[in-house]
């Protein structure tokens, strides 16, 4: 278990990280969604005790990492997969991670079979794609059989195979009875592969719910509907809905709030108008996202007003 209380970090005038405090469970995959600069790596750097504090504290299984005996058997971490020697060869690299930690040596080519490099375990890392960099650090993370995982932004860089791989191996990890943190900007695979989030914004928590709870709580029902006559369509609606031209899929239709999908088929008939589209819109983590961070910009705003 991964416990963060009131964990605060300042670089110079930057506060990056503000007070912050969770808890991510074991068992489950815990998504860590926040926009871009809102303190997600600062947060996963301060609990693998790659930076210090300001003030506060984070702790996994109840001890900070640099307190861990074995740090790679208690957490296992890929935060930048290009921090590795480029003419270290890869297995070469794992077996030097291993003898410092106590693992055995047989695990280097367990951990690289797992993360499917076992065919240029000999190659050197200079030479590898971003995936392969991004593989070999899954590797290193999965090198001690860790109870906790801390992954930032995995899916950098793969390909659509290895996008699912990593979902599956998140999964499993969780099912196993791991703690997994992760963050990615890619909602629609985090919506696939978490089952719990943890949302900041400027560093403070915005959210900490499940999945489920947090798509119903920040995204509106919406109905898209196509029209040739989008215009009359848009006045008769724009009383009683929220309406907002929508020309997704490069079709201009409407996109309404605060309307079923029955009660606008019935208005456009009463009107005498022409529907070309009457579809309700499934919300989506990267609706409820995008809807979210409006909320938390306003939210900020107000709080940041000095003027
Ligand atoms: N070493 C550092 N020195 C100064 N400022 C830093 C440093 N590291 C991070 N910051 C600042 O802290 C804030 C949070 O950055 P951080 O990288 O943690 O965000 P993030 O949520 O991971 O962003 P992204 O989604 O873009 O990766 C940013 O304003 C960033 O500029």
């Amino acid at each position: 278990m991964i416990d963060v209380d009131e964990l605060t970090k300042e670089y110079g005038d930057v506060l990056a990280v503000d007070h912050l405090s969770f808890t991510v469970p074991s068992g489950q995959v815990t998504g860590f969604l926040g926009p871009n600069g809102s303190g997600k790596s600062t947060t996963m750097r301060l609990i693998l005790g790659l930076d210090a504090a300001t003030s506060g504290t984070a702790t996994v299984d109840g001890r900070p990492y640099v307190a861990q005996p074995m740090p790679l058997r208690s957490v296992g971490a890929l935060l930048d997969p290009g921090a590795v020697l480029p003419s270290r060869r890869a297995h070469h690299h794992l077996l030097a991670l291993a003898a410092g930690n106590g693992i055995p040596q047989g695990r280097v080519a367990e951990v690289l079979a797992e993360v499917g490099l076992e065919s240029v375990g000999r190659r050197r890392t200079g030479t590898f794609s971003l995936g392969m960099r991004q593989r070999l650090g899954i590797a290193a993370a999965l090198l001690g059989d860790p109870p906790v995982l801390i992954f930032d932004e995995p899916l950098n860089g793969l390909d659509p195979e290895g996008i699912v791989w990593i979902r599956s191996l998140m999964r499993r990890m969780a099912a196993e009875g791991r703690t997994v943190l992760m963050s990615s900007h890619l909602m629609s695979e985090m919506e696939l592969t978490a089952d719990h989030l943890i949302v900041i914004g400027r560093g403070r928590l915005i959210a900490d719910t499940s999945m489920a709870e947090f798509i119903a709580a920040h995204s509106d029902r919406q109905v898209v509907v196509r029209s040739p006559q989008v215009e009359a369509l848009r006045r008769l609606l724009a009383d009683r809905a929220g309406v907002r031209t929508d020309d997704v899929d490069g079709v201009p239709g409407l996109l309404v709030t605060g309307l079923e999908a029955a009660e606008i088929g019935a208005l456009a008939a009463a009107a005498g108008l022409e529907l070309h589209e009457l579809t309700p819109r499934q919300p989506s983590l990267e609706q409820a996202f995008v809807d979210m961070t409006r909320e938390a910009q306003e939210y900020r705003s107000d709080k940041g007003s000095t003027r």
